[in-house]
């Protein structure tokens, strides 16, 4: 299937090439674009360059060739308008958990009451309710993943990228987080760019899907599933379907 690059895009990747040093290019010409408040999935096996395309996506690294645009501004380097998730939580041990979401913030100025406010909306959201004050020392692992993702969000920024931020989960945590995403990113219009091995993640998760391999984009596959989401839908024949077709492509992709 070819990949046609999408005639608007809120997050617009043309013709992005990129190599370490003076290594071949680890992402060779892609073109990807994203509508404003669409949710996108990569998949793809492991070092395919997925990774590196996401950094190319926050303004982490510089393609080579081609460029990334965010409404149609040329990034040059990460800013606000970009949050982040790793596929490790990255709390710093030593702050609460309020003071984890807030660090985005109190990186550029002391936090404001009403970033406080909107800092405890937010662990809410993820079900942190009555969290605020402990330490990520006294979470568990899906819990640190949920401060992360309330952390990536507390400055609303308009896109979010995720790596694979799930995949030390369980299944059922990993779900239930996948629904807390959903919910928040709806709340707030965020596009959202999202790694992950798990081909039944990307289906429950997306709008597109596209399957990564050897720095290319080699297929890809609108997902018409309707939202809001809900975990049955796990279990119907469309889905099923989905996901065959994207475990054809990935086994198909050289
Ligand atoms: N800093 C670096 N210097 C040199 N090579 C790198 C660097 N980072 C990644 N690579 C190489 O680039 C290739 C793609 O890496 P990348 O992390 O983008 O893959 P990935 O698809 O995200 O893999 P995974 O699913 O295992 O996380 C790999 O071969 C890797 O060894």
């Amino acid at each position: 299937m070819s990949i046609e690059p999408h005639s608007e895009g809120f997050v617009a990747i043309d013709k992005a090439s990129y190599g370490y040093g003076d290594w071949p290019a680890i992402v060779d010409q892609v073109d990807w674009t994203i509508p404003r408040g669409a949710i996108h999935c990569l998949v793809g096996r492991s070092g395919c360059g997925k990774t590196t395309l996401l950094k190319l996506a926050a303004g982490l690294l510089l393609p080579d060739e081609g460029i990334v645009r965010i409404d149609g501004a040329a990034l040059r380097e990460p800013g606000p308008q970009i949050g982040f998730v790793f596929q490790a939580p990255t709390l710093l041990d030593w702050a609460s958990v309020i003071d984890n979401v807030l660090l985005p913030i109190s990186l550029k100025r002391r936090p404001r009451a009403t970033d406080r406010e909107a800092a405890l909306d937010l662990l809410k959201l993820v079900s942190l309710d009555g969290y605020a004050q402990r330490y990520p020392s006294e979470l568990s692992g899906g819990q640190q993943s949920r401060v992360a993702v309330a952390r990536a969000l507390v400055t609303q920024p308009a896109v979010l990228l995720l790596d694979e931020p799930f995949a030390a989960l369980d299944a059922l945590t990993r779900e239930e987080l996948q629904d807390d995403l959903l919910r928040l990113c709806a709340l707030h219009g965020t596009t959202v760019l999202f790694v992950t091995h798990d081909i039944t993640e990307a289906v429950y998760l997306a709008d597109r899907v596209a399957v990564m391999a050897a720095g290319r984009l080699h297929h890809q596959i609108t997902v018409e599933l309707p939202r809001p989401r809900h975990r049955e839908l796990r279990y119907g024949q469309a889905f099923n379907a989905l996901c065959r077709e994207l475990r054809q492509a990935m086994d198909l992709a050289p």
